[in-house]
């Protein structure tokens, strides 16, 4: 009887924010419309508010990474105010340069005209975020589709309420819901908006859901901006300076917890260099959390975000220990407190289950290598990452792997700063994801650039029919010399 009761119930509530989500959907038609006027300044103002309430509400921001996962303060800092207010003050510097029309000189073929692109908002736009960095991955592409001038639905991970609870705060103190609305909730919310026929989505997640939201916005032919996931491999050469590839790997493994798409997934290092860089791991890892015994009281040590995804990274280390991998240091796990140490595993066979699922925890596979060419096959082999890294001082090594392998993005002696690179496209490929956001890029993802050709001289007068032998010779004058 209660089963029945719970599913009426839940059906009563999917059908009343189905219903609110349709409402709220309807209200900002009207608002995109205004916004496809709006001018710099208004969206400016927009943007210059949103950043105000973030920094006003910097210690509930705080106080929610500390409650979901048990980040530090620094972290959250870092990871989740920073490059808010970095994509903040990008947008609110560089919009007017990114709104203007951009001239462009005429082709052969259409001498005599005047073209330029102009920057059009998307109109209404659905943002899905990951719980991983909740604010940053909601609020950073929001004030990319702000810049662009657009009414926005966000989409915050269920998995992180109080991080949501926060997000949901700052909108409401700056927006009105036909501006910028939220809809929290399970994945059913996301499946609710997802058949609505939104101008763009901007999709951060896993590559499985993606497909989801791609297959979605397919039946609406929405235009999608995907950020994924996957395994991102790290390289060590023996030419590397091991000491500070070990301290900048493992502080891009082990922030957040390894909960992070762009953190190094495993790490390629060449056999003549494996020890001596373990060793510097294991330094670096004493120096960041303490000695091994003391890293689980560490503060600066985050916890796994809940104790289904704690289970399934203990899945992958007793799996891997089960098929002969050696732990060289960490291993220890308490699910129930959401707890697993920072981990080296050597000795990895290849069918491991770490070997071939995004891992998104603090297991770091160690794998020695002899050839160079075996790891470019490996990588080849596998979906195209998020990342790619190479540590080394050998430039024809550093150029044959930029040259003979892909990734969405890629640093050389150094991990996942590329995220921080405002003036670069930040994105996946295929499988890691489809488009780019950040600064002028995330701007350009949220608007239509439309082609504009204005007419002077008009060429094409000389093709209209009758054809007659003239236009003939014309079109093959124009075919050997275009
Ligand atoms: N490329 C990037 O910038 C980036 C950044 C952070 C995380 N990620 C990736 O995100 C993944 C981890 O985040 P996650 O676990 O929150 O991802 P996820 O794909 O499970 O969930 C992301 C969002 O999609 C929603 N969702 C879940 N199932 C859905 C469904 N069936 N239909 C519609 N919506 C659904 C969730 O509610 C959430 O809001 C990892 O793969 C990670 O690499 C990528």
């Amino acid at each position: 009887m209660n089963a029945i009761v719970n599913e009426a119930t839940a059906e009563l509530e999917c059908d009343q924010i189905k219903s609110e989500i349709q409402r709220v959907f309807e209200q900002q038609r009207a608002t995109a419309l205004h916004l496809r006027q709006s001018g710099k300044a208004e969206r400016v103002a927009k943007i210059r508010k949103l950043k105000a309430a973030v920094l006003a509400n910097r210690e509930a921001i705080i106080a929610a990474g500390f409650a979901d996962f048990g980040k530090p303060a620094a972290e959250v800092e870092l990871t989740e105010i920073l490059p808010v207010i970095a994509e903040a003050n990008d947008a609110i510097r560089k919009l007017g340069s990114w709104m203007k029309p951009k001239k462009v000189w005429p082709s052969r073929l259409s001498v005599g005209t005047q073209g330029y692109t102009q920057y059009e908002p998307k109109g209404r736009v659905l943002i899905v975020a990951p719980w991983n960095y909740p604010v940053n991955l909601s609020l950073g592409p929001l004030v990319s589709a702000l810049a662009a001038g657009n009414a926005v639905i966000i989409k915050p991970s269920e998995m992180t309420p109080h991080a949501s609870a926060v997000i949901d705060k700052i909108l409401r103190e700056v927006f009105a819901e036909d501006e910028v609305a939220l809809f929290e909730g399970p994945a059913s919310v996301a499946q609710a908006l997802l058949e609505l026929p939104f101008d763009h989505i901007f999709f951060t997640g896993s590559p499985a859901v993606g497909k989801i939201v791609m297959a979605a916005a397919a039946k609406h032919l929405t235009s999608v901006t995907l950020e994924l996931g996957g395994k991102s491999p790290t390289i060590v050469d023996d030419t590397a300076d091991l000491a500070a590839a070990a301290r900048n790997i493992l502080w891009a493994k082990f922030t957040n917890n390894g909960q992070t798409c762009i953190a190094p997934d495993h790490v390629y290092v060449h056999a003549s260099v494996k020890d001596a860089f373990l060793q510097h791991c294991i330094a670096a890892l004493e120096d960041a959390y303490g000695k091994e015994a003391e890293q689980a009281e560490s503060p600066f040590l985050a916890r796994i975000v809940n104790e289904r995804h704690a289970e399934r990274v203990k899945v992958l280390l007793d799996d891997a220990k089960a098929r002969g991998a050696r732990v060289v240091t960490g291993g220890q796990v308490d699910t129930g407190l959401r707890y697993i140490a920072p981990t080296l595993i050597d000795d990895i066979p290849d069918d491991a289950k770490i070997m071939s699922e995004e891992i998104f925890g603090p297991l770091l596979p160690i794998i020695s290598f002899t050839d160079l060419d075996t790891v470019i096959a490996r990588i080849n082999a596998d979906p195209k990452p998020l990342a790619l890294y190479v540590w080394s001082r050998k430039q024809a090594n550093i150029d044959k792997i930029m040259q003979q392998t892909t990734s969405g993005g890629a640093c050389i002696n150094h991990c996942v700063v590329q995220f921080l690179h405002g003036n670069l496209p930040f994105g996946g490929v295929n499988n890691s994801g489809i488009g780019s956001g950040h600064g002028h890029y995330g701007f350009l993802a949220f608007s239509h650039e439309r082609a504009v050709v204005r007419g002077r001289i008009m060429l094409a007068k000389m093709f209209y029919p009758p054809y007659t032998a003239t236009t003939r010779k014309l079109i093959s004058l124009f075919i050997k010399t275009v």
